[in-house]
């Protein structure tokens, strides 16, 4: 049974790259259905509007609720995760993303201005796995790169999508920290040597060298992914 993806957005071109590379052979391959959807298809006035003013002021327009509504109905089964990218939503990680590779399918509603009516979040909650996402601590224009991104990390970890799985066994944020530095040819490159060790053939030594490398890496870059902090 494919993962499918339907993703809801006022901008459906933002979603061509995920015809390219990786993402387009899952497609190709049938592991993966994604369907993008324009929300303005959804609405019903002439002017096809999606957002108005907020309740309360503030600055900035909230997407109004109808379209999304018309839009997720159209799509949405009992089986369906809804995800709302948004920067006041839990983080995304790793371990998310493995948790969506392994769904039946997963709606992406991708806001734009402040925002959408919390009513959607509000009444799709009872019905169906809503899950409102972080990509980090920033705030993007709209959810589709946090969209974007989100699909890719997550459809990367569906079995089959990756020609060799055993790549994803010691990538960062698999394993605890992040991962070692990696290198190729040239052995010299501008004066600069690759470790030593790399070319020894010892595997036991350079699976320990690889391991402080780890270590290091994380110790100075994400001091918070080391174990025990
Ligand atoms: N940080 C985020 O995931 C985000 C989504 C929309 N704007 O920011």
């Amino acid at each position: 049974m494919p993962l499918r993806i339907d993703v809801i957005t006022i901008f459906p071109d933002y979603f061509a790259p995920l015809q390219l590379s990786l993402m387009g052979k899952a497609q190709q391959s049938g592991l993966v259905t994604i369907a993008i959807h324009d929300l303005r298809e959804f609405t019903s006035d002439r002017h096809r509007s999606v957002d108005d003013t907020p309740y309360g002021g503030g600055a900035g327009m909230v997407m109004t609720p109808e379209p999304w509504g018309q839009a997720i109905d159209a799509v949405v089964t009992d089986q369906s995760t809804l995800i709302v990218p948004t920067p006041a939503g839990k983080l995304f990680s790793q371990p998310v993303a493995a948790e969506l590779a392994h769904s039946t399918h997963l709606i992406f509603a991708c806001g734009r201005y402040e925002g959408i009516d919390q009513r959607v979040v509000e009444y799709y909650r009872p019905r169906i796995d809503v899950r409102e996402l972080s990509i980090g601590d920033y705030v993007l224009a709209g959810g589709d790169v946090a969209t974007l991104a989100m699909i890719e990390a997550s459809v990367r970890l569906v079995p089959g999508v990756l020609g060799n799985p055993e790549s994803l066994v010691e990538e960062s944020h698999q394993l605890p920290g992040v991962e070692y530095p990696s290198y190729t040819k040239p052995p010299t490159w501008r004066g600069l040597d690759v470790p030593e060790v790399l070319l020894s053939g010892h595997h036991d030594q350079i699976a320990r060298w690889r391991a402080e490398q780890s270590t290091i890496r994380t110790t100075h870059n994400r001091p918070d992914l080391l174990p025990g902090s």
